[in-house]
C-alpha cells in the first residue's frame, strides 16, 4: 500500500498458476478480495489473459467506432434505459462520450450494436470487442466466487452464473485544451453488482474510499484491471462492501483516454442473504429488482430505491 501522499489501492494477483478453488492460494486471495472490498470497495487486478494483439484490437476497434459521426452514435439506443444508450455532447462533461452494449458479453449483443452502427456489420470489431468481454466476464466470475466463498456463502455463485447479464460500456474522454484538470465523468457509484474496468495507456480515474479519500487509480499497464463494487453488492452485502465513488479527471497534454467497464446485473429479484443479518447488522435493503434499477433515475440512490 502506498505512502500518506500517494495511498494507493491494493492490487491483487489474479494469474498465478495455482489460482485454482480450494488450493491455499486461492484461499488467501478470497480473503483478500473481501477486505480490499470491505476497505476501499474496490481493488486493481492483475490478470494477462488478453494479449498483445487483443488489446492492440481492441483500442483500434473503439478509434474506430467513437470517430463515426454524432448521428451514426446515436443510433445506439435502449427503449426505456438511457444509461445504456449513446451519451455524448453533454454540456456538464464535454470530453466525455460513451456507448453502452446490451448483453455485451454474448457475440450476438455485440453483433446487434455493429449493426446499429455499420450497415453491413463490422466482423473485426466484433472478434475483438468479444474476446475482450470473454476475458473481463472470466475476471468477473471468479472474483464473484470469490466474494461469496469468503463470507461462506459459496452456494450464491450457481445462481449468480445463470442469472447474470452484462453490460458492457466503451467510453471515451478526449483531453481538455485547458492545462486545468477537467472532470470526464462526474462522480457517482455504479448500479452494478460488480463492474470490471480496463484502460488504454491514460490514467484518469479516481476513486474515493471510505474515508473520504480520493485516490489515483494507476492502471495503465495492459494486465491491469479495476474490480469495482457497485451497488447491487453494497445492497447484497449489508453494507459490509460500500460502492465507492468514483470519478474521470482528464489532463491536458494526454492522448483520448479510452476504456470499457462491464457491468454485472443480476437477473431477478436480489435479497440479504439471512447469513448477513445479525445484531450488529441490522437488515438495510428490502429485495430489489436489480436489473430496473437501471431504468430508475440517474441520481437514485439505493436508499431511496429500496433502503428498509
Ligand atoms: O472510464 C472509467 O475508468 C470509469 C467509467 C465509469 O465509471 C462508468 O462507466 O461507470
Ligand atoms: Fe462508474
Amino acid at each position: 500500500m502506498g505512502s500518506e501522499q500517494h495511498p494507493m489501492l491494493p492490487v491483487l494477483h489474479f494469474t498465478k498458476e495455482d489460482l485454482k478453488p480450494g488450493t491455499e492460494s486461492w484461499l488467501a486471495t478470497c480473503r483478500s478480495v473481501r477486505q480490499a472490498l470491505e476497505e476501499h470497495g474496490c481493488f486493481v487486478a492483475v490478470y494477462d489473459k488478453a494479449s498483445d494483439e487483443l488489446q492492440n484490437g481492441v483500442f483500434c476497434s473503439m478509434k474506430e467506432l467513437f470517430d463515426l459521426p454524432t448521428e451514426t452514435k446515436q443510433r445506439n439506443t435502449y427503449e426505456g434505459a438511457p444509461l445504456k444508450g449513446y451519451v455524448g455532447q453533454h454540456p456538464k462533461i464535454p470530453l466525455h462520450q460513451s456507448m453502452g452494449i446490451d448483453e455485451g458479453a454474448t457475440l450476438e449483443g455485440i453483433q446487434r450494436f455493429s449493426q446499429k452502427m455499420w450497415p453491413k456489420g463490422n466482423d473485426e470489431f466484433c472478434k475483438y470487442i468479444f474476446e475482450y468481454a470473454k476475458v473481463a466476464e472470466e475476471l468477473d466470475r471468479m472474483v464473484a466466487r470469490m466474494i461469496f466463498e469468503s463470507y461462506g456463502l459459496l452456494e450464491y455463485y450457481d445462481a449468480y452464473i445463470g442469472s447474470t447479464s452484462y453490460l458492457l460500456r466503451l467510453l471515451a474522454h478526449q483531453a481538455p485544451e485547458q492545462v486545468e484538470p477537467q472532470l470526464g465523468l462526474v462522480a457517482h457509484t455504479d448500479k452494478s453488482f460488480t463492474t470490471i474496468l480496463h484502460q488504454n495507456h491514460v490514467n484518469a480515474l479516481m476513486v474515493e474510499t471510505r474515508n473520504g479519500t480520493w485516490i489515483d487509480v494507476e492502471f495503465s499497464s495492459a494486465t491491469s484491471f479495476v474490480v469495482m463494487a457497485g451497488d447491487g453488492l453494497m445492497a447484497w452485502s449489508n453494507d459490509r462492501i460500500k460502492s465507492p465513488n468514483h470519478k474521470v479527471l482528464m489532463s491536458n497534454g494526454n492522448e483520448t483516454r479510452y476504456s470499457l467497464g462491464l457491468f454485472a446485473f443480476y437477473k431477478g429479484i436480489m435479497k440479504v442473504p439471512e447469513e448477513l443479518i445479525d445484531e450488529e447488522h441490522p437488515v438495510q435493503y428490502k429485495p430489489f429488482d436489480h436489473l430496473a434499477l437501471l431504468n430508475f433515475t440517474y441520481s437514485a440512490n439505493m436508499k431511496a430505491y429500496c433502503g428498509v
